[in-house]
């Protein structure tokens, strides 16, 4: 463990440049997701994709039991996830441009606290700003429609308007909802290796109504990204 990691300032950020010939390891959630990144990524053997399993914790000992057993120059979180009103439509993609640990602090009667007001450590990941950038002019430049926004890990979904309002309101500009990036972003700074998370978006970030979302066509997303991650990083 990197005994450094908790001692960072609230905002966490690993610059690290994908060399050469590095490889590229992507973690999905289950394997509905995973097979939908490996048929875009068709076959390159740059990179590996893993079944992270669902939510951080399992997101972050998958990553690490990864990053233990080879190497890598970029690790990727990859999969469907929620989009915020106004900010990701479903069906869209959406590339984060910081991973945030939205749940993780203390409720207090005068309000929520992130780990970084109570002092413990960050709760933001920056992820690699060069990387962003060719990553979603490349999906543009493709014609997929795709947002830039902070990205939000949490281990409860959202399931009433009003938690979707107070995590909107917390972290400004929130675009998406998932459940493993900010432990995929752990393991990765761990290591330090260059982060980067892309969710396809299944679902409005709102009340409850599983029998609505478009997991297709979040996959279908997904495969297109993944063609993308490809052409970028080959
Ligand atoms: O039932 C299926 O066919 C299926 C196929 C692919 C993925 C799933 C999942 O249920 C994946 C769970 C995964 O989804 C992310 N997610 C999606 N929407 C949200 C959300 O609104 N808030 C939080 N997480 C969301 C999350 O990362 C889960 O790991 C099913």
């Amino acid at each position: 463990m990197n005994d450094d990691l908790y001692a960072e300032t609230p905002d966490v950020s690993n610059s690290g440049q994908l060399e050469p010939g590095m490889r590229v390891l992507v973690m999905a959630s289950v394997p509905a997701e995973r097979d939908a990144i490996l048929r875009g990524l068709r076959g390159a053997s740059r990179f590996d994709v893993r079944v992270a399993g669902v939510g951080p914790a399992a997101a972050a000992a998958s990553t690490a039991k990864a990053l233990a057993a080879a190497k890598y120059g970029l690790v990727v979180s990859a999969g469907i996830g929620g989009g915020f009103a106004g900010r990701a439509e479903v069906g869209s993609l959406v590339v984060a441009s910081e991973i945030v640990a939205a749940d993780l602090g203390a409720q207090t009667p005068e309000g929520f606290l992130s780990l970084d007001e109570l002092g413990f450590g960050s709760t933001r990941v920056r992820v690699d700003a060069d990387l962003l950038t060719r990553v979603t002019e490349a999906l543009r430049a493709a014609g997929l429609p795709v947002n830039v926004g902070p990205v939000l890990t949490v281990s409860t979904v959202t399931g009433k308007t009003a938690t979707a309002s107070e995590r909107a309101a917390r972290v400004p500009g929130a675009t998406a909802e998932a459940m493993e990036g900010y432990g995929v972003a752990i393991a990765a700074l761990d290591h330090g290796l260059p982060i980067l998370e892309i969710r396809a978006i299944s679902n409005p970030v709102g009340p409850r109504d599983r029998a609505a979302w478009r997991i297709g066509e979040a996959l279908e997303a997904l495969e297109a990204a993944s063609s993308i991650l490809l052409e970028v990083l080959r």
